[in-house]
């Protein structure tokens, strides 16, 4: 489980993140939801260690700024929003997942390659293996960063709205892949903005504004939260019927 108490962070002089505590559900799959700028991203990177914090942060009971690298690298992986574009090709890229295993001569083990492998084909990205990263699109790319992740092999993967820039169908294809992740024993935790998507996939839903924590609960217990429509302006509705590809719809 990962447990935040009263974890504050400022960047530039400006507190984003307030006191936020909670901790993630057993379940899985938490989703975190919140307007543009109310402090989403900030609280995925607290949590992968890559900002200073006030507060605690704990991955399993441990502290994760005191986690050596390797080690929190071997627990936990993190989606950015904005990625570095190295000039390599897919497979390569996907490879560096295995990183955080390897020994100090950096050689990959018969073991680590079908890992690679697996990951390749998982996230549907083995056709595009020898192709070089800066020419793909941005839903491949997307693809090619979520195989990365399948092959370091984290309990926790941390994931900033990973459907941005997938076509429809591969939309539900990964939410499906890391439903999949989140039924092999990963956590899964990402940001989104869809709506009727994250309450579909989320066991636990976390709602944030201004940097502060609104609601936590079950997507179930909270879709129709008069908080989420104060946040949002609009509200969630179960779908009626089978016909819809999730279970919620949203309305005014
Ligand atoms: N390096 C930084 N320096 C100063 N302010 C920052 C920095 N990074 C983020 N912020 C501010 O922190 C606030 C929260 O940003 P964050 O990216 O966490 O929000 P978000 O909920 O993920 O937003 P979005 O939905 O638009 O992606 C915003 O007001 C943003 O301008």
């Amino acid at each position: 489980m990962i447990t935040l108490e009263n974890v504050s962070v400022s960047l530039e002089q400006k507190t984003i993140l307030k006191g936020l505590s909670l901790t993630t559900s057993r379940l899985g799959f938490t989703v975190i939801i919140g307007r543009n700028g109310s402090g989403k991203s900030t609280l995925l990177k607290a949590i992968a260690g890559l900002l200073e914090y006030q507060g605690s942060i704990k991955i399993d009971n441990k502290e994760i700024k005191k986690l050596p690298r390797k080690e929190r690298a071997q627990q936990l992986s993190l989606l950015p929003q904005q990625r570095p574009l190295p000039d390599i090709d897919v497979e390569t890229l996907v490879s560096h997942g295995r990183f955080p295993y390897l020994g100090f001569g950096k050689q990959m083990s018969a073991e680590d390659r079908q890992i690679v492998e697996e990951a390749l084909i998982r996230a549907d990205v083995s056709d595009l293996r020898y192709r070089r990263m800066r020419s793909l699109s941005g839903g491949e790319r997307q693809r090619v960063y979520i195989a990365m992740m399948i092959a370091q092999d984290t309990k926790y993967l941390l994931l900033d709205e990973p459907t941005t820039f997938l076509d429809v169908e591969y939309q539900l294809e990964v939410m499906n892949l890391l439903k999949s992740l989140q039924e092999e024993g990963k956590h899964i935790i990402m940001v989104a903005h869809d709506l009727p998507q994250a309450f579909s996939f989320a066991e636990e839903v976390v709602v944030l504004a201004d940097g502060e924590l609104i609601c936590q609960g079950r997507s179930e217990e909270i879709y129709n939260n008069s908080a989420l429509k104060e946040v949002f302006s609009v509200r969630l509705c179960p779908q009626v019927g089978e016909k819809g590809l999730y279970k919620y719809q949203l309305e005014k």
